[in-house]
């Protein structure tokens, strides 16, 4: 039977331990980032992205967020380097945002929510597929970028105007030759902590990997990602927004910082 659980006052985050009881683990995410508590790691390396813009396949619109999957068959676009050991591949990238532009981000930093978070789920190919990688503890990497209002990001302007063509819950299309790592700001500076998905099976296989410097959003451009449903073709309409968990217990984890 699927859990049917959102993002509302009768299915969102405060009922997901109903059906999901590792909502109450001890490696949830995502967590309040509090810089100064974080602990310089000299022994962590640069991150290593490499993206192939040919690896882009669809978008989806799967009722909780959209999706930008890619092609994950071969090495062509992979995350090494930084806190992981080996090779992991690119799998999607989606994002969290919010009905108004002082809320929407998932992580936080010394408790301030960002109007809009981007994250690239990568998977540990030491396993066999990113099926098999999405439960083990060392399984996922995911990136996050945080999107703060200002100037238009013309960055994203492809990824926003295929929206319109997968407004409600289900609808996908092809989607095609996008480089994601154009997506990321100059500096790959990061925080790095051992967590979980942010959203149901909230599997505690991922290692967080959020990048220190933001990248812009408009406010239009953000009119663009709340035009979503999360509601499916002749449902009662919801606008897709407000998609994120609020921050989780650190239960005694360490937030290691890759810059002094
Ligand atoms: N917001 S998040 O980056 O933590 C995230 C939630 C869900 C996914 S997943 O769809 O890749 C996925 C991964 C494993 C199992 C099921 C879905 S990634
Ligand atoms: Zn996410």
């Amino acid at each position: 039977m699927s859990h049917a659980w959102g993002y509302g006052p009768s299915d969102g985050p405060d009922t997901w331990a109903e059906s999901f009881p590792l909502a109450n683990g001890p490696r949830q995410s995502p967590i309040n980032i509090v810089p100064k508590e974080a602990q310089f790691d000299p022994s962590l390396k640069p991150l290593k992205i490499k993206y192939d813009a040919r690896d882009a396949k669809g978008i989806l619109n799967n009722g909780h967020s959209f999706q930008v999957d890619f092609v994950d068959d071969t090495d062509s676009s992979t995350l090494t380097g930084g806190p992981i050991s080996g090779t992991y591949r690119l799998k999607q990238f989606h994002f969290h945002w919010g009905a108004s532009d002082d809320r929407g981000s998932e992580h936080t930093i010394n408790g301030i929510k960002f109007p809009c978070e981007l994250h690239l789920v990568h998977w540990n190919t030491k396993y066999a597929s990113f099926g098999e990688a999405a439960d083990k503890p060392d399984g996922l990497a995911v990136v996050g970028v945080f999107l703060k209002i200002g100037a238009a990001n013309p960055k994203l302007q492809k990824v926003l105007d295929a929206l319109d063509a997968i407004k409600t819950k289900g609808k996908q299309n092809t989607f095609s030759s996008f480089d994601p790592k154009t997506l990321l700001p100059g500096s790959l500076d990061y925080w790095t902590y051992d967590g979980s998905l942010t959203t149901p099976p909230l599997l505690e296989s991922v290692t967080w990997i959020v990048l220190k410097e933001l990248i812009s959003v408009s406010p239009a451009q953000m009119v663009k990602f709340r035009s979503l449903l999360f509601t499916g073709d002749g449902e009662p309409v919801c606008n897709m927004v407000d998609n994120y968990r609020p921050p989780q217990l650190l239960k005694g984890r360490q937030v290691r910082a890759s810059f002094k």
